[in-house]
């Protein structure tokens, strides 16, 4: 095999100067503690006043019992933001992760109830497979509180390797979930 890169391929994340190619990204949000719906809504317009990025779609909220964690875990609000972004993958991660902080997300063990959970499902048709970034999500194609928001706003998005979101949806366990009538995020 020869290892050298080749000169003519240019990877995009690479570039430096003025052009980045803009990327569709679906960002996931969940919560199950506190005041679920000021987590949401505060996440929607923290997720908003990013620089280089603008949201093009906020889906309806749905309510679902808590996949996996503890025994007992209280229900999820979910909802899934839908936006354009010239950010780097990983900015974007990191962004994610301080959005998180910024709501008193406490980690402790994995699939504890949280204040407030920022996922990327994916960012543009980019696969990465690093230790603490994987994308697409690796189990968001088969996550009812995923894949049902993201087809009400944009059913033809896709998820890389898994698929249209919009045959997705027909496809994930839903025994749980229910959209929240009158209750509607906005960018405030
Ligand atoms: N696509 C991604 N989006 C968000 N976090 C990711 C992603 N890929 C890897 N991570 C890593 O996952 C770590 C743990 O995330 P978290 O504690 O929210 O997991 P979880 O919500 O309990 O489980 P799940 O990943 O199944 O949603 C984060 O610190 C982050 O580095
Ligand atoms: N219903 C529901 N269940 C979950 C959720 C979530 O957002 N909603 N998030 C999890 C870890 O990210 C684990 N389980």
């Amino acid at each position: 095999m020869n290892e050298t890169p080749n000169p003519h391929i240019i990877d995009a994340d690479t570039l430096t100067g003025g052009f980045r190619p803009i990327r569709r990204v679906v960002v996931a949000l969940g919560s199950n503690l506190g005041d679920r719906v000021a987590n949401l809504q505060g996440a929607l317009n923290a997720v908003a006043d990013t620089p280089d990025l603008e949201v093009v779609g906020v889906s309806p909220v749905y309510e679902s019992a808590a996949v996996g964690g503890p025994e007992g875990s209280p229900d999820f609000l979910n909802a899934v933001v839908v936006v354009d972004s010239t950010l780097h993958a990983r900015t974007l991660l990191e962004r994610a992760l301080a959005i998180e902080d910024a709501f008193g997300r406490v980690r402790t063990e994995p699939g504890a109830p949280r204040t407030l959970d920022v996922d990327l499902v994916v960012v543009g048709d980019k696969v990465i497979e690093e230790d603490d970034f994987v994308l697409p999500h690796p189990r968001a194609h088969e996550r009812a509180f995923v894949v049902l928001p993201w087809a009400s706003v944009d059913a033809d998005g896709v998820i890389p390797g898994q698929g249209r979101v919009g045959d997705l949806a027909g496809e994930v366990d839903t025994t749980t979930i229910t959209r929240v009538h009158g209750l509607e995020l906005r960018i405030e």
